[in-house]
């Protein structure tokens, strides 16, 4: 059997005999720079790993969640993980991620809760950063993955995949590092956030700063209970009503109440109680200064800034790529992915997944995704054969 790629012990990455998905941490000895012109000091970055490293780590292939996804992208709920994966049913041997064939890397984003360095961490008091934590945007996100990267030995990923927040990481790291990025996919995202995304994230930002548990972002140390879970979890709702579609919502609730509950009498319609409960989900597992770090860097969003605006920056990327988005998306519209196929060299036509979930279709429906997935990593392995994993 070939031999294992030497990795950093630091990064603890994979070794032989350990179960596909294991977690792993990577610690920054330098501080990171920001856009900002600021340092971020004891970066730790987590991520899992899928799959076998080829001894060239030609098979690295990097993928990339969205807003409160993390690093789990298959596998049960268990110790660390409070849902199964995110993309299960595209990973695993014989499936579009075939872990028979790729190194898959999934880092948690930097500014995130799952692990990786965010507003929750220590900060270099060694009390969390609440809100002194700086401001970061898209670049410094991939600009932390980079340090991943390097410290796994990965060259060049055989490609960079990601849907809506993850889908602006992977634009970032063609643009920005097209020697580095194999070949590309990018699902329900846009070349810049639009004043309407930026607007429904002032909605939301707003409702947890209004919260008198927010105390100003600095709640971290408060009794359980006392943080500004009210707060985040309005937030959930405003956001998740924009990731689904307003067809979909009628066909599924219409106006019918939830039941035991009489809507004239103070109870709730089906809908109500449905989005309580993706609230409830998410004040459970996600951290509301991590929300509000995560939503400004995606309202930094503009993969034109800086470099002569968007035809100009995404000229730069000619690998191949794959673009793709919901036909049903109202917060990333179609025409924001057509503008990205259009100008990215290297894309094909656009990939219109027909489906009335809205955003989150990037996430359900997996079939369509997964089909995708093959496509392009097959486009990936023509262009530039990858080692399989031992
Ligand atoms: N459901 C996704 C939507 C954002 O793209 C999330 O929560 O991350």
């Amino acid at each position: 059997m070939p031999a294992t790629p030497p990795l950093p012990p630091a990064t603890g990455a994979w070794r032989e005999g350990d179960p596909p998905g294991r977690r792993a941490w990577h610690h920054a000895e330098a501080p990171l720079l920001l856009e900002s012109g600021r340092r971020l000091p004891g970066v730790r970055i987590a991520y899992e790993t899928f799959g076998r490293p080829a001894p060239d780590l030609s098979n690295a292939v990097l993928v990339l969640h969205a807003l409160t996804g993390d690093s789990h992208l298959a596998g049960p709920a268990g110790p660390g993980h409070r849902a199964p994966g995110w993309w299960d049913a595209l990973t695993g041997p014989g499936r579009p991620l075939d872990t028979d064939h790729w190194f898959l890397v999934v880092p948690n984003v930097l500014g995130g809760c799952q692990g990786t360095t965010g507003p929750a961490s220590p900060g270099p008091d060694g009390r969390p950063w609440g809100p002194d934590f700086p401001r970061i945007t898209v670049r410094d996100q991939v600009a932390a993955e980079l340090l991943l990267a390097d410290a796994l030995g990965i060259d060049r990923w055989a490609a960079v995949i990601g849907g809506s927040m993850g889908g602006m990481r992977a634009l970032e790291w063609a643009v920005g590092h097209p020697q580095r990025t194999g070949a590309l996919l990018v699902l329900a995202a846009s070349a810049a956030a639009t004043a309407d995304q930026i607007g429904w994230s002032a909605a939301q930002t707003a409702a947890i700063r209004a919260d008198r548990g927010w105390q100003g972002g600095r709640y971290h140390d408060a009794a359980p209970g006392e943080g500004p879970h009210l707060g985040l979890g309005a937030a959930r709702r405003i956001a998740h009503l924009t990731y689904r579609a307003g067809p979909e919502l009628d066909a599924r609730f219409g106006r019918a109440a939830q039941p035991g509950e009489d809507p004239a009498a103070g109870g709730r319609h089906q809908v109500e109680s449905y989005l309580d409960h993706h609230a409830d989900k998410l004040t459970r597992r996600f951290d509301a200064g991590s929300y509000l770090t995560l939503s400004a860097a995606m309202n930094s969003h503009d993969v034109g800034r800086d470099r002569g605006g968007t035809a100009a920056a995404l000229a730069r990327y000619r690998g191949p790529a794959l673009i793709a988005g919901i036909t049903s998306d109202r917060l990333y519209p179609l025409s924001q992915q057509r503008e990205l196929a259009h100008a990215l060299p290297g894309a094909g036509p656009l990939a219109a997944i027909d489906s009335p979930h809205g955003h989150d279709g990037f996430l359900v429906e997996t079939d369509r995704v997964g089909r995708l997935v093959r496509r392009l990593l097959g486009r990936a392995l023509a262009d530039h054969p990858a080692t399989p994993g031992p």
